[in-house]
């Protein structure tokens, strides 16, 4: 698989707003029985539209008509969403750059349904990717969080003890001791993903059989050096990670049953998410001023994605339903609000102590070559002084034995002016 120039978008430093597309999925079983219809129809490749006639009749304060870069109707596929926008964003770490891949919608919206594929290709390309370059060398990297009740939460790991974010200043906010594996093929990811669905909280809801309480981000680590074949030209090493971000459903208690432990999930869910919201609304209307990036695990550990060094692409899960009609305005004011959100991604250049190591080698090679050559020069000059400074001595020789010779003749033409008894005043060069 080659990485044309539009897949593969350059950009460096550049910013550019989050790729933003809604996807709606068929009514489900359920919502078929209860008779409910389907209130949103894709009317082109990027316009969505409220299709309830009498509700268009009523005075309402949201819009009908919604434009993103995107948009899917119940009929679209994954690799539709896939290739057409959110490829060129995740594969866009091949190249150094930060991406990151978001699901959002209502629970039961189709979330996982839609990241699980979107993952999946996306690291197919990965693979194929690396297996067409035989100019550089590329390490990848797997590792898994999950956000469950405020809590952050190795997914590799079978030690559910919370894990500390950190501070620091270059890479922003870090998971300490997260687990890192070394990605080998698609048997071992297929292995690794397992493992997550497996460690994954996940609960029955009565909208959801399978409904994911808790938000779950999938990093890949794309490290690329330049292979022994590829010469000094590209020596740079890059290192970029990629997240595909499962969140967790948007809920409203009422509409999900939720009682005890669910109920005290759906309240961490939704206040995340309203964080994430309030965050992406401020980002979109005054990027300048405070962000409330801590105020959530979610928002803190994705602050790059959302608002700093990262591509981004949002896609927005709908249920087609009325019964979902308010959950589905909201889910679009969101997207709404994404759209605006610029990023600047830049491309991650990193050395190894080997390739810095080489590189001051060179430079110092250089420094004493130019050295040599400057020395050579003043050698050159020392030279030329010399030669004039002879040439001069010369020169000043030559003079006194001139001005000797002409003082000897005018003595020589003043005795003969005087035995010839001559006026030397009447012989007027005689000075
Ligand atoms: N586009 C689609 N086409 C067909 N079936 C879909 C589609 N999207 C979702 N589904 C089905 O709908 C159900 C709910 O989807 P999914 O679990 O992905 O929702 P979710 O938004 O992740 O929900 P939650 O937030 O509760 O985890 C699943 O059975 C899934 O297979």
């Amino acid at each position: 698989m080659s990485i044309s120039g539009d897949e593969m978008d350059p950009g460096d430093g550049q910013e550019e707003k989050i790729f933003v597309t809604v996807r709606v999925r068929p009514l489900n079983v359920k919502e078929i029985a209860k008779n409910d219809v389907s209130d949103w129809e894709c009317v082109s490749n990027n316009t969505i539209i409220y299709k309830n006639v009498k509700a268009l009749t009523e005075r309402s304060m949201y819009p009908n008509a919604y434009t993103f870069d995107r948009v899917y109707g119940c009929d679209s596929t994954t690799r539709q969403v896939y290739e057409e926008g959110v490829k060129r964003i995740a594969l866009s770490a091949l190249n150094g750059f930060n991406s990151s891949v978001f699901a959002y919608g209502q629970t039961s919206s189709g979330k996982t349904y839609t990241m699980t594929g979107i993952t999946q290709y996306a690291i197919s390309d990965i693979f194929d990717h690396i297996n067409q370059q035989d100019d550089r060398e590329f390490v990848l990297k797997f590792s898994a969080i999950e956000i469950y009740n405020e809590c952050v939460r190795d997914l590799l790991s079978a030690d559910a003890t919370p894990l500390r974010l950190l501070d620091d200043p270059e890479k922003g906010t870090i998971v300490d001791k997260l687990t890192e594996i070394h990605l080998e093929d698609w048997t071992h990811l297929m292995e690794l993903l397992a493992v997550c669905e497996a460690q994954r909280k996940i609960g029955e809801t009565s909208m959801n059989e399978m409904s994911s309480r808790s938000h779950q981000i999938i990093r890949l680590t794309i490290e690329s050096s330049p292979s022994e074949v590829s010469g000094v030209g590209s020596a740079s090493i890059l290192a970029a990670t990629v997240n595909f971000v499962d969140l967790a459903g948007s809920e409203r208690a009422s509409q999900t049953n939720s009682v005890g432990k669910r109920l005290k999930e759906g309240g961490h869910i939704n206040r995340s998410l309203l964080t994430l919201g309030t965050v992406i609304r401020k980002l979109s209307k005054e990027p300048n001023g405070h962000i409330p990036y801590r105020d959530s695990k979610l928002t803190r550990i994705l602050q790059n994605s959302l608002g700093g060094n990262a591509k981004t692409a949002i896609v927005c899960t709908l249920s087609p339903a009325h019964a979902h009609l308010e959950q589905s305005r909201n889910t679009l004011l969101f997207a709404v609000c994404a759209k605006e959100v610029r990023t600047s991604a830049q491309v991650n250049v990193v050395m190894s102590e080997k390739v810095l190591v080489k590189q001051l080698q060179r430079e110092m090679a250089r420094l004493e070559h130019e050295l040599k050559n400057m020395s050579g020069t003043t050698n050159d000059s020392e030279a030329i002084i010399k030669e004039k400074e002879l040439q001069i001595q010369k020169m000043e020789q030559e003079i006194k034995e001139l001005t000797q010779e002409r003082d000897l003749a005018r003595s020589r033409l003043d005795e003969l002016l005087r035995a010839a008894g001559v006026d030397q005043k009447s012989v007027p060069w005689v000075c």
